[in-house]
């Protein structure tokens, strides 16, 4: 582990946040396929016992809080837009309020996209959110062709709607037109929890915003340390905005390991 991450983990009190798809879970032919790296959950668990631990996620809270399935971490879903102190089986799912008046347009949009494109693009997978929502292009037989023909469909009735278009790993998002995104999220993180330290950890475009922030909160006198996790198609911004790098998932979850055995170390 580099010197950096390790004096970051030296803080108390300590935040470390991650990301789900691609950080600790290899991405999968389906969302519903995903499932954390083997031994994840367990490291989150013992890390939790040192340091606030959350995972945000452009999945719904529900959706993340399935997969990664440990009790006591924070959950934000939907890049930021929905919160849960835990998981939802126990704890409420907050939605912001700025976010409410876009459920409607969203789901309209997704309407459109069911009606519309799921008929002409054979394993195009639909997946709703409480605000907005992901439209899956992977399983396309030609995924290219599909990511045109979506963002063509959508684009005049998004801007009509009000809503905003972004692109994932082989997916159109649907947003809500907010400057909330996963950066608000952390720094909201950070100042719940009064941090002194953070890591966060990410590796796709929305995460982006992630490690931009951790560059911020550097600058105002937090120790922050960002991780990109690199895969073949990892956006270049990542990669320069990171403090280190790491490659892959496996390399991530071994990366955590040694992170909680550290802080366990620390406390003792
Ligand atoms: O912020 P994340 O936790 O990385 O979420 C981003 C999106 O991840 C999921 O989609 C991606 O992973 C799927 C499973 O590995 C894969 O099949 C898909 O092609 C990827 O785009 C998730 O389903 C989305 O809702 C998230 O927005």
């Amino acid at each position: 582990m580099s010197e950096s991450i390790t004096s970051v983990l030296a803080q108390r009190p300590l935040g470390l946040v991650f990301d789900i798809d691609g950080t600790l879970s290899p991405i999968a032919p389906t969302p519903d396929a995903a499932r954390l790296y083997p031994g994840a959950a367990e490291y989150l668990r013992q890390a939790s016992r040192f340091a606030h631990v959350g995972i945000i996620t452009g999945r719904a809270v529900a959706d993340g809080a399935r997969i990664v399935n440990v009790e006591g971490l924070t959950y934000v879903g939907t890049h930021g837009l929905e919160w849960c102190q835990g998981l939802p089986s126990t704890h409420e799912i907050e939605l912001i309020p700025e976010a409410v008046p876009y459920a409607q347009p969203g789901q309209e949009l997704l309407d459109l996209a069911e009606k519309e494109l799921v008929p002409q693009i054979p394993g195009l997978i639909v997946q709703r959110k409480s605000v907005g929502g992901t439209l899956h292009y992977r399983l396309a037989s030609d995924p290219e062709q599909a990511r045109t023909k979506i963002l063509a469909t959508l684009k005049e009735p998004a801007a009509r709607l009000h809503m905003h278009l972004d692109e994932g790993k082989r997916a159109v998002e649907i947003l809500a037109p907010l400057t909330i995104n996963k950066g608000k999220a952390l720094r909201r993180f950070v100042e719940h929890f009064r941090l002194k330290g953070v890591i966060f950890a990410g590796d796709d475009r929305t995460d982006l915003y992630g490690l931009l922030e951790i560059e911020r909160l550097r600058q105002d006198g937090y120790a922050a340390h960002g991780i990109a996790v690199q895969h073949a198609d990892t956006p270049p911004a990542l990669l320069e905005h990171a403090d280190s790098v790491v490659h892959g998932v496996e390399a991530m979850v071994d990366t955590l390991q040694q992170m909680t055995i550290a802080i366990g170390e620390e406390k003792e």
